[in-house]
């Protein structure tokens, strides 16, 4: 089958044929028509974080295609089916986080795209207990980046406890941004929309961003302050972490920071402020599975449309250096034939 590898970190990701993977008990094989690219996969070539990827490594967590085969134990999913494949591959089902709602803490998990093979290619397996179906009549490349985008930016938004009515502020509009303000919206929010480009402040007012700030323009925690008083939530899912800083400093007393992006840098937090403003720093990863399945569900209702082009599986070296450049507005879905 085809599939885009990552040789080596830094270098130009190689799109080749290799074998169709084989499957074990309680997996399944999925045929993949599309698969979100995550800003993620970039930092996975790129070996930006301290837990390095598998190398050589097929990238993508946003995976979405048709059931072709399936192994013995296999009881929930049939051939035929639609299905994506999250970053959430698979977890120990044991732990106190599993057994307690939170399995996208085990310590014992999998991550599609990472430590295992993911779905920059014509078929990716997966354990089928925990992929997430696709409702019937959906469009699978705009589908596909709800099972990163969508879910992450809806949980953080959960975590983040806002109330509806209260002002929430997403720090960059971009795969995970366009799709949060939509979230925030739909769940009753008032939006302020934070990037340094106004193509992606143009998609945020379009997707119904009350207020949008362009960060290299003027002070984004002043600009919060003077016209709503501060948010009583910011979700960080830019990729420097000036955006960070500014997210910190717009979040109001008794307010929370949800940090989701992933520079891999540090936020110094002020402990002063933090304690006398009672201001809650919250880390936030993807979703479980019952998070994607409400995720999907808000996508699959019309409430959250995800912005999207397409692009063949060929051409993700290009994708990346957009990718890199900040010059992908909404996200770029890998079509496969
Ligand atoms: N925690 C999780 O579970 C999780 C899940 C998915 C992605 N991520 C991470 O989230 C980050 C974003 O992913 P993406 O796919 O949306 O990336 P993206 O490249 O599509 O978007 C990043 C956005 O940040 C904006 N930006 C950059 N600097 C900024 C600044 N100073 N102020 C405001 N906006 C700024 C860019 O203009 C762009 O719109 C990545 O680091 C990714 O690894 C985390
Ligand atoms: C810690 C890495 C989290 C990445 C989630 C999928 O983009
Ligand atoms: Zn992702
Ligand atoms: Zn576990």
């Amino acid at each position: 089958m085809k599939a885009a590898i990552v040789n080596e970190f830094k270098q130009k990701l190689e799109v080749k044929e290799i074998p169709v993977p084989t499957l074990e008990y309680g997996e399944i094989l999925v045929k993949i028509k599309a698969c979100g690219v995550c800003h993620t996969d970039l930092h996975a070539a790129h070996g930006d974080w301290p837990v390095k990827p598998k190398l050589p490594l097929v990238p993508g967590h946003e995976g979405v295609g048709e059931v072709v085969k399936v192994a013995e134990g296999v009881t929930s999913i049939k051939i035929g089916d639609i299905v994506g494949i999250p970053w959430l591959y698979s977890a120990c089902g044991e732990c106190e986080y599993c057994l307690t709602g939170r399995e996208t803490l085990c310590h014992d998990q999998l991550n599609a795209g990472y430590s295992v093979d993911g779905g920059y290619a014509e078929y990716c397996k997966a354990p089928a207990n925990y992929v997430v179906k696709v409702p019937s009549g959906v469009d699978l490349a705009e589908i596909s980046p709800i099972f990163c985008a969508g879910v992450t930016t809806y949980k953080a938004l959960k975590v983040s406890e806002a109330k509806p009515g209260d002002w929430v502020a997403i720090y960059g509009i971009g795969g995970l941004g366009h799709v949060a303000l939509q979230y925030a919206k739909a769940m009753g929010f008032n939006v302020i929309a934070v990037d340094i480009q106004d193509d992606k402040l143009d998609l945020a007012s379009e997707l119904g961003a009350d207020l949008t700030i362009n960060g290299l323009k003027c002070d984004p925690i002043q600009e919060i302050k003077d016209k709503v008083g501060g948010v009583q939530s910011a979700i960080s899912v830019a990729v420097t972490k000036k955006a960070f800083e500014q997210a910190y400093g717009s979040v109001k007393r008794g307010g929370t920071l949800v940090v989701v992006g992933l520079p891999n840098d540090e936020l110094p937090i002020p402990i002063f402020d933090t304690v006398l403003n009672g201001v809650s720093v919250k880390g936030s990863i993807v979703g479980t599975r019952k998070d994607l399945q409400e995720a999907v569900q808000f996508a699959a209702e019309g409430k959250v449309k995800t912005n999207i082009s397409t692009e063949p599986l060929d051409n993700i070296n290009e994708v990346f250096e957009r990718m890199e450049k900040g010059q992908i507005n909404g996200r770029v879905v890998l079509t496969l034939e």
